[in-house]
């Protein structure tokens, strides 16, 4: 029994791992519930992100990356192990290949970490590519052809914008601010506005359900709960679309401007090319309301969000594998 190659989107808030094949096998939170004590692993995944904000004194739930990359190297091994266990693919002849998505510029220090991981939990072989690129290709995008493509990923911890030709990145920009910045925006605008604490579910529900980056865009309003920050008690409050995007404004700007100077460092051919094909957002922050609208008239260049956007990086893994063999012989030569 041979073992298959694997690709993993390694996310901020979310684990996704393809199975060359089989396609998507799993799909779940990246966080390590913890003995505080005894420093064990009690739970992995969404059975952890489940206690997030709810463990007694002695658990903690943790989110062992962060802004994109390892902020604890020990529980992201033990988090991507037990992750590989779960979908068990490794032979009993060969361990798999591994091919993993990052953001585009994390140090050497920082990609040797996560390849280092990777070995540990069982790959034989593993390869980084850059998130951005994986994602373009998860997105349909044809970037193996003379022409510039553009692809903003907006994850959980980081945006990456990158224009594409002929199979490689011209220009980018990363930036630590995405998805999980707009939840803290969130919980801090409710603190201020209701003296009200909330969790960052809660945030996080809001988002969802009732955010947008464009004004005037959406109107929904939501009741939440949390807990009042002067009596210390349990308190309703109902929350509007209109107010959570002026707490999301400043955020949302700074995705603009990354989109902006990667378009302005653009060979004017490439910008050209943008112009016809448009930009495409891939990763779970490209769902918040609005972003494709805000992008369009700050850029005045057409926006699509990418078909299943949380599924491209993972789906791109997953069409690069196919062609490993040849990227393999490629980086021995
Ligand atoms: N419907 C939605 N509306 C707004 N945001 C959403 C929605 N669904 C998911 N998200 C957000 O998408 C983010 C996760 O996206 P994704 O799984 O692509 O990130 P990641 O790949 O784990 O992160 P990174 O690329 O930064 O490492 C979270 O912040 C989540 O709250």
């Amino acid at each position: 029994m041979f073992s298959r190659d694997i690709g993993i989107d390694l996310g901020t808030a979310n684990v996704l791992i393809h199975v060359k094949g089989k396609g998507i096998v799993l799909n779940e939170p990246a966080v390590v519930a913890m003995d505080r004590v005894t420093g064990k692993v009690l739970e992995v995944g969404e059975s952890a992100w489940r206690m997030v904000g709810r463990t007694p004194g002695n658990i903690e739930a943790i989110r062992p990356l962060k802004d994109g990359v390892i902020a604890d190297f020990d529980i992201t091994e033990a988090m991507l192990k037990h992750f590989i266990n779960k979908i068990n693919v490794r032979g009993f002849l060969s361990k798999p290949r591994m091919l993993i998505c990052c953001p585009t510029n994390i140090t050497m220090v920082e990609q040797k970490a996560i390849k280092e991981a990777a070995e540990k939990s069982g790959g034989k072989k593993v390869y980084l590519e850059e998130e951005p690129k994986v994602a373009a290709i998860g997105a349909g995008m044809e970037i193996f052809q003379p022409s510039g493509n553009m692809v903003i990923d907006i994850g959980g911890g980081t945006t990456d914008v990158a224009v594409l030709s002929m199979g490689d990145i011209v220009t980018a920009e990363s930036i630590k601010m995405a998805g999980d910045k707009f939840d803290i925006e969130i919980m801090q605008y409710i603190k201020k506005q209701y003296k009200l604490l909330i969790g960052e579910r809660t945030a996080e529900e809001i988002k969802k359900n009732v955010a947008t980056v464009f004004k005037g865009a959406r109107d929904e309003s939501l009741e939440i709960r949390g807990r009042d920050m002067v009596s210390g008690l349990p308190r309703t409050i109902t929350v509007y679309s209109a107010e959570i995007e002026e707490a999301l404004h400043e955020s949302a700007s700074l995705i603009t401007q990354a989109a902006r100077s990667v378009l302005e460092k653009t060979p004017p051919e490439l910008s050209a090319d943008i112009i016809d094909r448009g930009v495409i957002l891939t990763g779970g922050g490209a769902l918040i309301h609005g972003i494709d609208q805000l992008l369009n008239e700050e850029l005045k260049v057409p926006v699509f969000i990418a078909e299943e956007p949380m599924n491209c990086v993972a789906t791109g893994t997953g069409i690069m594998l196919e062609n490993i063999d040849k990227i393999e012989r490629k980086r021995i030569m």
